[in-house]
């Protein structure tokens, strides 16, 4: 039994996509919080803030990482995960924790071709260029401080995957 993966980073980084490759290569289980959380609750993201508000959110969120933390499990988590220090050091305590990293327009640039508006709302009003520059400028130290290991999320998935599982180790000879 491995210690689960946790993948961290702004929204459009990769984390569902990526962790979806990665459960596949190495077997495991595949969980992402806020799909968890939309099971669950049978509301989307959108839905939840709109009734309840981001605190309330941030609360169910912090709910949905313990329920879904599993032992041989990669988990996606939400982008604003790291914003609670409880968070933080439950993901590094209980498992390996990636940081996808890429620039806020690469970022941007991906939402606004798939903005997946229900898992998305707005978290400042701001357009999503700006928006994207603002929050990885306030949360890069809390993505950096919760990670074990950093990797560049701008290569094409499969590379993205590769590297994750250098930086674990867990890369098999093919
Ligand atoms: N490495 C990548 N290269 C190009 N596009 C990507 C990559 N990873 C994810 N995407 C695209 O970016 C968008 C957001 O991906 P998603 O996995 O939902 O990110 P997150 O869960 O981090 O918000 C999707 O349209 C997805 O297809
Ligand atoms: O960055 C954020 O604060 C959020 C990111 C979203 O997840 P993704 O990063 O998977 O899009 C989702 O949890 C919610 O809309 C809040
Ligand atoms: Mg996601």
């Amino acid at each position: 039994m491995s210690l689960p993966i946790y993948l961290i980073g702004a929204r459009g980084c990769g984390k569902t996509t990526i962790g979806q490759a990665l459960s596949q290569a190495l077997g495991y289980a595949f969980q992402d919080t806020d799909h968890h959380l939309q099971l669950a609750t049978q509301r989307s993201v959108a839905d939840i803030v709109a009734a309840e508000g981001w605190d309330s959110f941030r609360a169910r969120e912090t709910e949905s990482l313990r329920a879904v933390t599993a032992p041989d499990t990669v988990i996606a988590t939400g982008g604003g995960m790291v914003l609670a220090e409880v968070n933080r050091r439950f993901m590094r305590e209980h498992g390996q924790v990636i940081w996808l990293n890429a620039p806020s327009d690469v970022l941007a640039g991906r939402l606004e071709r798939q903005p997946e508006a229900a898992q998305r709302p707005t978290l400042t009003g701001r357009p999503i260029a700006e928006e994207m520059h603002d929050i990885l400028r306030e949360r890069a130290h809390l993505y950096r401080q919760a990670a074990h290991h950093e990797v560049n999320a701008m290569q094409p998935p499969e590379r993205v995957v590769e590297q994750i599982l250098q930086s674990l180790s867990l890369a098999r000879a093919s």
